[in-house]
């Protein structure tokens, strides 16, 4: 009798990339019981140099291994939800496990809180979300744009010591969940209030992808329903499904950084929302809530479109 196919797993190569596919593995190792193959994949985000918000931004991190997925290179992808474009695309399907924490964290020298941080201190981040809210409240500190991975941008805030130069910058903001999965959360200096920085769309949480075929009941030996649905939190699907279809709606009508975060508590599901003009001069928030059950995703998906064309009402698409 022919064994079952180990099950390949695809994968960027960054150190978070990583630690985020280790995970999901050891889950489906657990619930498939196969034999669990990492297969990395080069994406366009990883090979090519310069700013994040010029290099066209969606889906430089996800198309390779999207096509990776579609080829038969590999039978799964992890991607970091927030990373994807809000397009579905034919032929795949993702779940969503539990989400990490959503909140961008202040990684700052000396120990510095946001509304404590020196005059005019440098402030690295390459999302232009973050460089707008970070204007709204501190207009007097220097943005500077930068790229790399997770250890790279700490690097650029450490310490002078006897092995290591000091950083070029005061601090910077990276999501607090790469931070966790990494094990870096002693870097965190501020978890910041959501009322003052909204999280991207997605953030924190994890898509896991394969082929809708592979879903199909009638392939025992390589089907993995059973295995998705177990890894599937219906609340972090319903609260990211709000939080796509709003990015959706804007991006059609708004260019402007938008912030947002879902969740469901008690069957109500509560969607909030910043769009920031770029410059930080000025914001529009919004918030809105809906009762839901677990299998509410238009619902959930209806609420995210209402308040986009309510923010776009209000001028959001004149942010840019
Ligand atoms: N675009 C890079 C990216 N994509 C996902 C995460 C963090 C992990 C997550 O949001 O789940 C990061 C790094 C960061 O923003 O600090």
């Amino acid at each position: 009798m022919a064994t079952t196919p180990a099950l390949r797993i695809g994968t960027r190569s960054s150190p978070l990339a990583l630690t985020q596919t280790r995970m999901v593995a050891d889950r489906l190792r657990e619930l498939t019981g196969r034999d669990i193959e990492i297969v990395p994949i080069k994406t366009d985000g990883d090979v090519l140099t310069g700013s994040l918000s010029q290099m066209g931004g969606t889906g430089v991190f996800v198309t390779a291994l999207r096509d990776a997925l579609l080829d038969g290179r590999c039978d799964v992808a992890v991607h970091s939800l927030k990373d994807l474009p809000t397009a579905d695309v034919d032929g795949l399907t993702y779940v969503t496990p539990v989400r990490e924490d959503p909140r961008d964290a202040l990684c700052s020298r000396d120990g510095h809180r946001l509304a404590d941080l020196p005059h005019g201190a440098k402030v690295g981040t390459g999302s232009p979300r973050r460089a707008a809210q970070l204007r709204l409240v501190r207009p007097d500190l220097e943005i500077v744009d930068i790229r790399g991975n997770v250890d790279t941008r700490l690097g650029r805030v450490a310490a002078a010591s006897a092995t290591t130069d000091a950083g070029d910058l005061d601090a910077v903001v990276l999501a607090a969940a790469g931070l966790n999965r990494m094990g870096r959360s002693a870097a965190i200096t501020e978890l910041i209030d959501m009322s003052v920085m909204a999280p991207a769309p997605g953030q924190g949480a994890l898509a896991v992808e394969c082929r809708t075929a592979d879903l199909a009941p009638e392939d025992a030996e390589t089907n993995l329903h059973a295995a998705f649905t177990e890894l599937d939190d219906a609340g972090t699907h319903l609260a990211v499904a709000a939080e796509r279809a709003l990015l959706a709606r804007l991006e059609a009508g708004c260019a402007a950084p938008v912030g947002t975060y879902a969740r469901v508590v008690d069957d109500v599901l509560t969607l909030q929302v910043i769009v920031a003009r770029p410059d930080g001069s000025e914001q529009l928030t919004h918030s809105a809530e809906t009762e839901v059950t677990l299998n509410s995703r238009d619902e959930a998906r209806r609420l995210g479109t209402d308040i986009a064309d309510h923010l776009l009402t209000l001028g959001a698409a004149d942010f840019v």
